[in-house]
């Protein structure tokens, strides 16, 4: 039996000033950093205790996974940082305030391009002040790999490989782990693990800074699932 512990990462400073996220690596607010040490509070008192940490490579992420980390003595164990686990990238929609867009273009328009499975969001110019077109940390990657946007469906497909690789090997091999990433890579693991329909992931949501926590069997089925809370 192995654990497997979602955190979405704490409040980001853009997630206060309500602007479209994605890829562009804002800092976690004050209140996120105590989101985010809370998560490990709980960590703690739940007793969990993880074999290996996996994060992305956007620092509201990996500073939530140290801070829960930190707080749960646990800061030692081996981490990996990779993009699969990054936010869905929002094209163009990135730096935009999420309520003067839909003042624009429409409630029911906002809430198909944050929340369908399948409509993307209109793509981003290499040239925008928040492309990742140039960005150092992307430069290994084929650029036709690097996404202009992305709907849930492209950001599960390209998570699924590192689930397939790294996570489940780990789960099987009886590793307890510890995921610290974003609302819509995390809803992405979620639909997959827990079987949701393209129709029903609509409405699944991820706190900032709740930990959740699924039990699997030798076979990867979920036995478990809770969310700490106080
Ligand atoms: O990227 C973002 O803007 C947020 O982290 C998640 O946004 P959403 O709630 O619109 O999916």
């Amino acid at each position: 039996m192995s654990k497997l512990v979602l955190i979405r990462h704490g409040q980001s400073e853009w997630n206060l000033s309500n602007q479209f996220t994605g890829w562009v690596d804002v800092n976690l607010s004050d209140k996120g950093v105590e989101e985010a040490k809370k998560a490990g509070r709980l960590i703690k008192e739940h007793g969990l205790k993880f074999d290996q940490a996996y994060t992305s490579v956007l620092k509201r992420a990996i500073k939530t996974l140290h801070f829960a980390l930190e707080e749960s003595d646990q800061l030692w164990i081996p981490e990996t940082k990779t993009w699969r686990l990054n936010e869905r990238h929002y094209g163009a929609l990135q730096g935009l305030n999420k309520k003067a867009t839909a003042e624009k273009y429409g409630d029911e328009q906002v809430h198909i391009w944050r929340r369908s499975y399948d409509v993307l969001p209109p793509a981003i110019d290499d040239n925008n002040e928040y492309s990742q077109a140039h960005d150092r940390r992307y430069s290994n990657l084929d650029p036709n790999i690097v996404p202009k946007a992305e709907n849930l469906h492209v950001c599960l497909d390209r998570v699924m490989p590192f689930w397939e690789d790294h996570i489940a090997p780990d789960l099987l091999a009886g590793k307890n782990v510890i995921i610290a990433a974003h609302g819509n890579s995390l809803r992405a693991l979620t639909k997959y693990i827990e079987r949701i329909s393209d129709e029903d992931i609509m409405d699944v949501e991820m706190k900032t800074g709740e930990p959740v926590v699924y039990t699997f069997d030798d076979k990867l089925n979920v036995t478990d699932k809770v969310k700490l809370d106080d």
